[in-house]
């Protein structure tokens, strides 16, 4: 497999966007030999149904999420790129905007068709410590008219939407997991992408967090 090293321009556009207006969509972020290598990973996962809330109250709630998941681990050439274009990007975001990133997770999420996400925050203030989270979409040729668009909306506005991305192979997004309500319309066709989210170190010493 060809290695893709992240491109410092793509890392400080996103950088710059975060600080001006805390998302940042890039299409064609990612290269497509290596959106496809994680394609095929991608299904060779076993995709489990996704819960909702934080770990101990943790629930499927199949009336909020139907997307089915695979935690991913560095135990293959293209997942290891993953994490390591990951690391790059938290370098640069750390460097630029003093975020103290600390920690990143991330998985696999394949939505079938008809599967949605309901509009959510990936944190909640002052509750959590998911700082920023990013989603990269590996689907070649998805068209406008496939659905399953991800909307996102303006802060504690969830009724207005400020942008709407396509799952289109290779594009990234990337914004403040606390202020950015965001939902997964419906798709006609199957819908693979990754998920990841960069936490902070809220440690102290009744609790070590994040868990993992
Ligand atoms: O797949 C997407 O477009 C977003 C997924 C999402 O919001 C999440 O997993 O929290
Ligand atoms: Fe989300």
């Amino acid at each position: 497999m060809t290695t893709f090293l992240p491109d410092p321009a793509l890392l400080d556009r996103i950088a710059n966007d975060l600080y001006l207006t805390g998302f940042s969509i890039q299409h064609q972020g990612l290269d497509p030999a290596w959106c496809n290598d994680l394609l095929v990973l991608l299904k060779q996962q076993t995709l489990r149904s996704a819960g909702v809330g934080r770990t101990d109250t943790r629930r499927n709630h199949p009336d909020i999420r139907r997307d089915q998941i695979a935690w991913i681990e560095p135990d293959a050439a293209a997942s290891r790129q993953w994490l390591d274009f990951a690391a790059a990007l938290q370098q640069a975001l750390n460097r630029r905007l003093f975020l103290g990133l600390f920690s990143f997770e991330s998985h696999f999420a394949h939505y079938a068709p008809g599967a949605f996400y309901k509009t959510h925050v990936d944190a909640f203030r002052g509750e959590s410590n998911r700082v920023v989270s990013v989603v990269a979409y590996l689907n070649p040729g998805w068209q406008q008219s496939d659905g399953g668009s991800m909307v996102l909306y303006q802060p504690d506005q969830p009724d207005t939407a400020l942008v709407e991305v396509w799952p289109e192979q290779g594009t990234l997004a990337v914004f403040l997991s606390e202020e950015f309500p965001h939902e997964v319309k419906p798709a006609h066709r199957d819908r693979y992408s990754i998920a990841g989210w960069y936490r902070v170190n809220t440690s102290d010493s009744n609790r070590i967090d994040p868990p993992r």
